[in-house]
């Protein structure tokens, strides 16, 4: 547990507020047997003193106390922006208090009866150093108490390209959030970029080193859904031929991202519910219950409180997932993040299929601004893809007309990528031909064909499992199944990978 300590030789503080001698002795000896010292408190007014004779790293604080609530401590430590990440311990099923603490800034939440490895847990990520500052990537309005992201969180939030007001809210709101464990429900229209912001959160917070779990929940087969999410063990149902550790367990430690959260059926939104609830879910065919330590941030494009009122969408769930909303506002409502955006994309783009960065010229960009671009970023990436393609000289043209229709070209989607330590994908070099040829009379489709035959060769390689083939080629999933579909090439086993989730 040691390793989950502060750095350096400082260790760590804990206040434990509780007005059950018992039960404060039991947090105590818990908490001083993994090191850590310790003050103890019985009452709301006995804890505002300690705070006001020292700092501590966290505060664990019991919801009902003799005279008053926990949440006047937690709003005494956010009122005066002081460091201590609050934990507050509410008695069971009283889901209310718990949401009410997270919206109010807790870092997190126990239930009681407290389960013991369940605190350890808990305190040891509050305790956890806070990532050192390298700069602040926004300003830091709503940064509260002036945290400021690492370097992985910095990276993430300048991959969310624009400036505009509407952005520069949602970056500050991300670097703010993303700290403690309350679950975030991302809202925007389709492209407007909800996974790289669920990216963002989770590369701001101290679960950085962790994994990151893309699900996308309207891509998996209802009757799967439950062995993809929990596991499954051995023989529990046909086909499976050893234990399989679901989404869930894969993220521990990490980040769960429920995509198109809107799309899951209620059957599993019960049981998404429950295993939020109890922190713990139970593979099938399985006795027993695997712990989860998972932050859950979600995305959707659909309005969630009218699923609710439609009762295609459980409001218990709602509620539990919406602690903390973040709206993505569509392109038309920040254009004036057009230009950076297009010299982003511009970029990539350039620098995926190996050629210089064309010129955009402002008369392009104000074309630009005047189209719908209703399909939001995905459309403009597409757009700039297909004028990429089909340029003839330095200069950019664009082909309006063939970007009529919203989110163009979408890949099919794939029900999960899990993403470990960055480090732990093998770095492939990216594949060079070096045969001598003829100057081609048509260079796009001449690329194109080169393209597809390396895709195809690559896949079928790796057996058709396109994570596999998007690392040998130093590709990402998303980069992958990008050019497989717009290359047309097909799949024998469709959108997915033939491992499954959990391979990236
Ligand atoms: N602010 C941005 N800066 C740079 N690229 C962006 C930005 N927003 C979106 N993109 C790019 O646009 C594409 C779509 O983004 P993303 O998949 O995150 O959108 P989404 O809202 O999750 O879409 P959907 O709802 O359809 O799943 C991606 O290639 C992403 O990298």
């Amino acid at each position: 547990m040691s390793s989950n300590h502060p750095p350096a030789s400082r260790i760590a503080q804990i206040l434990v507020v509780d007005d059950e001698p018992d039960l404060r002795t039991l947090y105590e000896l818990t908490l001083l047997r993994e090191g850590y010292r310790v003050e103890a408190a019985g009452s709301v007014a006995e804890a505002l003193q300690h705070l006001q004779a020292e700092r501590f790293d966290a505060v664990i604080t019991d919801m009902r106390l003799p005279d008053g609530l926990g949440m006047e401590i937690l709003q005494r430590v956010q009122r005066e922006q002081r460091g201590e990440r609050c934990v507050v311990m509410t008695a069971y099923g009283s889901a209310e208090n718990a949401v009410e603490a997270l919206k109010a800034g807790a870092f997190d939440y126990l239930t009681k009866p407290v389960d013991l490895k369940q605190f350890r847990t808990v305190v040891a990520s509050a305790v956890q150093a806070p990532a050192a500052p390298v700069r602040t990537a926004q300003p830091a309005a709503e940064t509260g108490r002036g945290e400021t992201p690492g370097g992985s969180g910095v990276a993430a939030l300048d991959r969310l390209v624009g400036d505009s007001e509407p952005m520069r809210l949602v970056k500050s709101r991300i670097a703010k959030v993303a700290r403690g464990m309350a679950p975030v429900l991302v809202r925007g229209e389709s492209g407007t970029g909800k996974e790289l912001v669920a990216r963002a959160v989770h590369a701001c917070s101290q679960r950085s080193e962790g994994p990151f779990v893309a699900v996308n929940c309207g891509a998996i087969p209802e009757n799967l859904l439950e062995a993809e999410f929990f596991g499954a063990r051995k023989g529990s149902y046909t086909g499976s031929a050893a234990d399989r550790d679901g989404y869930f367990q894969a993220a521990r430690g990490g980040t769960l991202f429920l995509d198109e959260i809107g799309d899951l059926p209620l059957a599993m939104q019960s049981k998404l519910l429950r295993a939020i609830q109890e922190r713990s879910v139970r593979p099938i065919g399985s006795t027993q219950e695997d712990t989860v330590d998972v932050r859950i941030v979600s995305a959707t494009h659909k309005d969630l409180q009218a699923e609710v009122q439609a009762s295609r969408f459980r409001q218990d769930l709602f509620y539990r997932l919406n602690v903390i909303e973040i709206a993505v506002p569509a392109l038309r409502d920040r254009r004036e993040d057009l230009p950076a955006l297009c010299a982003a994309l511009l970029a990539r783009i350039a620098h995926d299929a190996g050629m210089a960065m064309p010129v955009l010229s402002p008369s392009v960009i104000d074309r630009l601004a005047a189209h719908p671009l209703q399909g939001n970023v995905r459309e403009l990436e597409n757009l700039l893809h297909r004028a990429v393609a089909l340029n003839d000289g330095s200069e950019l043209h664009l082909d309006f007309e063939a970007s009529g229709m919203p989110p163009l070209e979408r890949a099919p989607a794939a029900p999960a990528t899990v993403e470990a330590a960055p480090t732990q994908l093998p770095p492939s070099p990216r594949a060079r031909i070096e045969t001598p040829i003829a100057v081609p009379p048509d260079l796009q489709i001449y690329l194109d064909q080169q393209e597809r035959e390396i895709l195809v060769r690559a896949l079928r390689e790796s057996g058709f499992n396109r994570t596999a083939a998007a690392a040998r080629l130093g590709l990402s999933l998303r980069q992958i199944r990008y050019r497989i579909a717009r290359l047309g090439i097909s799949t024998p086993n469709g959108g997915d990978d033939a491992a499954g989730a959990g391979d990236e």
